[in-house]
């Protein structure tokens, strides 16, 4: 679904009805300028300097990514404070716990995030669930440069994997969106996509975002993963 923000109506917006939320016009013209106030001041570090990063996302040129100052992230889940997202996270069993985890990023030219499910590193750590960890349900994008042309690359792409396949080659693309300024998308996690690399034709521009997720932690127990998978399954 797609729709400007102020024309959406949350009440009635279910993501486990639609999976993908395409909200347009989050962020006014000064909204953006303000986090991008914030963006200049933050302590920026490069994808080459995150060592676990690095080897997750190979040959993805040498993106930025910082912490969010508090009055930001404020900010951003005041905007976020949506009914259909209480009620998605709400739907899991045995919540433990809520958390929300987001940073900014910055991708140049040559930039881009390979394919994957945003849930693949979660899993690995949350193997045996010997302790509490963190499941990412949804996730969250929203740009907030001033300008971005169709020439510059950098959109998200959006996979439908099928019937449970993990064959890369079956995929099907279900959504190729453009990073509006302003814009911002809400997907349920695990869910694979990329961003294509920023083509040099955007010179000196910065695809500027804030991206992550919504969390929920669990009890600890002794199963393992794709088992949790099961029992973790949200109700509709
Ligand atoms: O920047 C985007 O459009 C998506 C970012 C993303 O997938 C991620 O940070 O995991
Ligand atoms: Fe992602």
């Amino acid at each position: 679904m797609q729709v400007a923000f102020d024309q959406f109506d949350d009440e009635r917006f279910s993501f486990h009805e639609d999976q993908v939320l395409i909200l347009d016009q989050v962020w006014s013209a000064a909204d953006r300028l303000e986090f991008q106030r914030a963006m200049r001041e933050a302590p920026w570090t490069s994808l080459r300097d995150n060592s676990r990063l690095a080897v997750t996302f190979p040959y993805c040129g040498n993106w930025l990514k910082a912490d969010l100052m508090h009055s930001q992230r404020r900010r951003l889940l005041d905007r976020l404070s949506l009914s259909c997202i209480t009620r998605y996270i709400e739907s899991f069993p045995n919540i433990a716990g809520r958390h929300v985890n987001f940073n900014y990023y910055s991708y140049a030219a040559g930039d881009c995030l390979r394919t994957h499910d945003d849930i693949a590193q979660d899993q690995a750590s949350a193997d045996m669930m010997l302790r509490p960890t963190p499941m990412r349900r949804l996730a969250m994008v929203t740009y907030l440069h001033d300008e971005w042309e169709p020439d510059w690359g950098g959109e998200l792409v959006i996979y439908d994997m099928g019937e449970g396949r993990r064959d890369q080659s079956v995929f099907t693309v279900t959504h190729c969106i453009p990073p509006k300024p302003g814009s911002l998308v809400l997907f349920t996690v695990p869910r694979y996509h990329r961003v294509c690399r920023i083509d040099e034709l955007c010179g000196a521009a910065k695809r500027l975002s804030i991206a992550g997720w919504f969390m929920t932690e669990h009890q600890p127990c002794t199963i393992t993963t794709a088992a949790l998978q099961q029992v973790c399954a949200p109700r509709k």
